[in-house]
């Protein structure tokens, strides 16, 4: 059975408000490994290519616009089930519906301003990962992986 990754993103916000490693750690901690990881400015064609499905939505502009206001932290995370449960970690897309306990229900108040973006589907997360890493994902097996996994 391939391993589940998913495309995970700290929005500028996230990075501005110094939610890097709250956010690495609420993931490392949970039992999933880290594939790839690195912080970047992002070009206005890489972040429309990220939202192509989204053009024709009116707030398509601004959503762009917000993520190429600031560096971004990229980074793929592994695991069982990792992209719905990655989802239920960061919440809800609108922070207002988020719960407490999610990443978006205990740091953020906006839909324009919500923090982190997770893969929403495993297809989409393969494409999304192509689209920030290409292939240079880090091959190596956790020392704990027996002790997260039975
Ligand atoms: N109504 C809206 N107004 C402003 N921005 C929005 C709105 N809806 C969505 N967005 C922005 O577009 C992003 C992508 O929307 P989508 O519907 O794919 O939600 P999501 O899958 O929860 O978010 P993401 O793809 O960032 O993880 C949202 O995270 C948010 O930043």
């Amino acid at each position: 059975m391939a391993t589940e990754q998913s495309y995970i993103m700290i929005k500028p916000d996230g990075v501005q408000r110094g939610l890097v490693g709250e956010i690495i750690k609420r993931f490392e901690q949970r039992g999933y490994t880290l594939r790839a990881l690195k912080l970047q400015s992002v070009e206005r064609a890489q972040a429309e290519k990220h939202y192509a499905d989204l053009s024709s939505k009116p707030f398509f502009p601004a959503l762009v616009d917000y993520i190429i206001s600031g560096p971004v932290v990229a980074m793929v995370w592994e695991g069982k089930g990792v992209v719905a449960t990655g989802r239920k970690i960061i919440g809800a897309t609108n922070p207002l519906a988020s719960e407490p306990g999610t990443i978006r229900g205990d740091f953020a108040i906006e839909v324009g301003r919500n923090v982190i973006h997770g893969s929403d589907t495993v297809e989409n997360a393969q494409k999304e990962i192509a689209l920030w890493f290409g292939e240079s994902l880090v091959d190596w097996t956790p020392a704990a992986k027996p002790w997260i996994y039975e």
